[in-house]
């Protein structure tokens, strides 16, 4: 028997974000591989027209959790949603609530995060700090709690080229921005973000890098495990291959390259393509929760959830996967025959950007007009240009992250437990059957 899905059985689990990507698929593997375990609390917000039974039906009602209802038809019950906004004070949740979840919960899965790299500095600091700041104190004063895992991202140091999994410390102190916040308007904030998040690309991975140093300063006697995924991409194998909801990271820029839209992206192909399957990422995480609760490490621990460290995969062998399996099985009703390159100076991006990308929407909207249709290539085009342009940064890098603590929590498990669940490790061994499983499954998943 694995000992970690029997470590979950009759706990008491809370998870942020659960209805996001990576929250379903752990709570799918939670729910699959630990029947007994005794309740996941879900902290939903509430989303106008559905309510929050609703929401949930709706999770469990897609093709991610077949495999669970098929040996548990009555899985539901095992959920039980919050309504919680985690922007509000309190989380703006009921008194009663509140309760429960500070007398049951055992583990904290907190996933929440607002992944947008455009988010405002205000919004991005209320969901991925100070939330996080909430919760903790949440967590302070919960008698029963064994671990807290909180998500971040390998991103959150991309200022640095080598990453080891420890928590850098940020320019300013997260609670300087966080006071600051307080009383400076929206116009301003906007004006001296760039001085703020210096050499961080985004808002983004700037907030996860402060949300790390409030765990470190605010976690208290805590037992806490930090989390650092790459660029998590479809299922590689759990509960099936290929299964992905989202167009984040690469998932949109291969279905728009599939489709024709996308000809050309400004890349490095010599520069390492580090992406991680969520299934892997789940698994990492559910053996950290199991070590974070059993063994107690006596410091946070930090888990690199990689794969370039150990076996890189570069850009230009990720493209030609990705066109050869658009050979194998194309997409229907393509605007232009799937064709791509990697440019990597800005003058030829844009000078591709107006011969294959914007002149060729201009044509097709003239024709859509001139067939009393509603023009729409340009403003896809420009949306898909504006996303390009927000992912170069990390095209045209490489980074490398250590992933010691990976190894060893490897080497704790037993050996049912190593054989049944694959981390990143052994995926990053067995790179290229990786890739093609991420590239023609997530085809199948969102082609159409
Ligand atoms: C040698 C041969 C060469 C051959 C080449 C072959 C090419 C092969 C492809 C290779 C791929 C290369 C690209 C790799 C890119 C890698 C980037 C990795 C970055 C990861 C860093 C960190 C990872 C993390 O920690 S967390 C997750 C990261 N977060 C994200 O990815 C979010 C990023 N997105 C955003 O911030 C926003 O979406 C933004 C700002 C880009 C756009 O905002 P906007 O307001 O304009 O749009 P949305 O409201 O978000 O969406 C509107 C609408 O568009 C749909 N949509 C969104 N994204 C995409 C997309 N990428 N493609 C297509 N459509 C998209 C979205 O669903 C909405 O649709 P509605 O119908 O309106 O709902
Ligand atoms: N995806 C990736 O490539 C990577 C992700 N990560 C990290 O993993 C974690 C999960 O990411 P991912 O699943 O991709 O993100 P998603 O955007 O898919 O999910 C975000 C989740 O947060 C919830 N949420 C957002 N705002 C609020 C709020 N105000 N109150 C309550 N809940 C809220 C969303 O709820 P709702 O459904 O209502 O919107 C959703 O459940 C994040 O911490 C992210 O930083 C790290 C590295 C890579």
């Amino acid at each position: 028997m694995s000992m970690i899905a029997a470590f979950y059985g009759n706990k008491s689990i809370l998870i942020t974000g659960a209805t996001g990507f990576l929250g379903k698929v752990l709570m799918e593997k939670l729910l699959r591989t630990s029947p007994h375990l005794k309740v996941i609390y879900i902290l939903v917000r509430p989303k106008a027209g559905q309510t929050l039974q609703q929401r949930v039906f709706q999770i469990l009602d897609s093709k991610l959790f077949e495999k669970v209802k098929e040996s548990c038809p009555n899985v539901h019950e095992k959920i039980r949603p919050i309504s919680a906004d985690l922007d509000q004070r309190d989380f703006a949740m009921g008194k009663e609530d509140m309760q429960e979840l500070l007398a049951s919960t055992n583990i904290i899965f907190h996933c929440a995060a607002t992944v947008r790299f455009d988010a405002h500095l205000r919004n991005a600091v209320q969901l991925n700090v100070i939330a996080t700041q909430q919760l903790l104190v949440m967590a302070s004063q919960m008698p029963k709690l064994e671990a807290f895992i909180h998500f971040s991202t390998a991103f959150s140091n991309c200022n640095l080229n080598q990453i080891d999994e420890v928590i850098y410390p940020c320019p300013v102190e997260p609670r300087k921005i966080i006071d600051s916040m307080e009383w400076l308007d929206d116009t301003i904030i906007e004006e001296i973000t760039p001085k703020l998040i210096r050499d961080w690309p985004n808002t983004y991975t700037y907030t996860k890098a402060l949300g790390e140093m409030v765990i470190q300063q605010e976690g208290g006697n805590l037992n806490i495990a930090i989390i650092r995924p790459s660029i998590v991409g479809p299922s590689w194998q759990e509960p099936f291959p290929g299964w992905v909801d989202n167009l984040n990271g690469p998932s949109g820029m291969i279905i728009a390259t599939g489709k024709g839209f996308l000809r050309s992206i400004r890349a490095t192909p010599m520069a390492v393509a580090d992406l991680i399957p969520v299934d892997m990422v789940v698994n990492l995480t559910l053996a950290a929760g199991w070590y974070t609760a059993v063994h107690r490490p006596k410091s946070l621990l930090i888990y690199h959830s990689t794969t370039g460290g150990l076996n890189p995969c570069k850009w230009s062998e990720m493209g030609l996967q990705v066109l050869a399996s658009f050979k194998k099985i194309p997409f229907e009703k393509a605007f232009r025959r799937p064709n791509a390159n990697f440019t990597t100076n800005s003058l030829s991006a844009q000078y591709w950007n107006a011969v294959t990308h914007r002149a060729p929407a201009i044509v097709y909207d003239c024709y859509l007009v001139l067939t009393g249709r509603k023009p729409r290539m340009m403003k896809l085009m420009t949306r898909l240009l504006k996303t390009i342009s927000m992912l170069e940064y990390f095209t045209n890098r490489s980074w490398e992250w250590t992933s010691a603590n990976s190894e060893m929590l490897r080497s704790e498990m037993s050996p049912e437990d190593q054989r049944v669940t694959v981390l990143t490790t052994q995926a990053a061994r067995n790179r290229m059957d990786c890739i093609s499983r991420y590239c023609l499954p997530l085809r199948k998943s969102l082609a159409g």
